[in-house]
């Protein structure tokens, strides 16, 4: 068992490392993006299933309370949080417009959408995505594997380099977590 263990924190230090030699200049789009949005009074919003429901989460819990930096709050939305929204949705429309229904209710344009999903495929947030960029917002998705069909709906996308759903997570959980950090140092530093 401890070579299973060791087996896959080498398999996540890959995924670190492969990050740092690759993924930097995207990341740091994404974080220009946020920032400029965010200091035009725009707001965040992301949305994923299952473990990506809980990054989208935990990614707006940051922005919204805050992340290091004592400062003002910050306007952002999860689509993954309002139970009597989703079963609504999901019974009235079906679970494929669970997100695109919440993205026409909130975005504006400028708005900054975030999607999640590791395999790239999840029809909820690549119908999100492309309603949020018919609403004018500017859109980002992380993702992984080969990126799926939602890689090249989002205008920017950082695809964390690895097969292995839960090594794309914790992917996605550490870019979130650098970009809460670059963006709130950028607008209160
Ligand atoms: O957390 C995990 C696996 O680590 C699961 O809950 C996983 O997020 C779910 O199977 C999702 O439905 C997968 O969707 P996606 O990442 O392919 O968009
Ligand atoms: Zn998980």
């Amino acid at each position: 068992m401890k070579d299973e263990i060791r087996a896959q924190l080498q398999a996540h230090n890959q995924v670190m490392t492969a990050l740092e030699r690759d993924l930097a200049p995207a990341i740091e789009s994404a974080v220009s993006l946020l920032t400029e949005a965010l200091k035009d009074g725009r707001k965040l919003i992301v949305m994923g299933n299952g473990g990506s429901a809980a990054d989208a989460q935990h990614f707006v819990a940051e922005i919204v309370g805050r992340f290091k930096l004592e400062r003002r709050a910050l306007p952002a939305i999860a689509l993954s949080t309002d139970t009597s929204i989703l079963t609504a949705i999901g019974n009235d429309y079906g679970f494929e417009q669970i997100f695109a229904r919440q993205v026409e209710a909130h975005v504006r344009p400028g708005d900054v959408v975030v999607g999640i999903s590791t395999s790239g495929n999840s029809p909820n947030v690549q119908i999100a995505l492309e309603a949020a960029r018919r609403l004018g917002a500017r859109t980002v998705a992380l993702l992984g594997k080969d990126g799926g069909s939602i890689k090249g709906i989002a205008e920017l996308s950082l695809i964390v380099p690895s097969n292995d759903t839960p090594r794309i997570q914790e992917g996605h959980i550490t870019m979130i977590h650098i970009i809460c950090d670059l963006v709130e140092r950028g607008l209160f530093l």
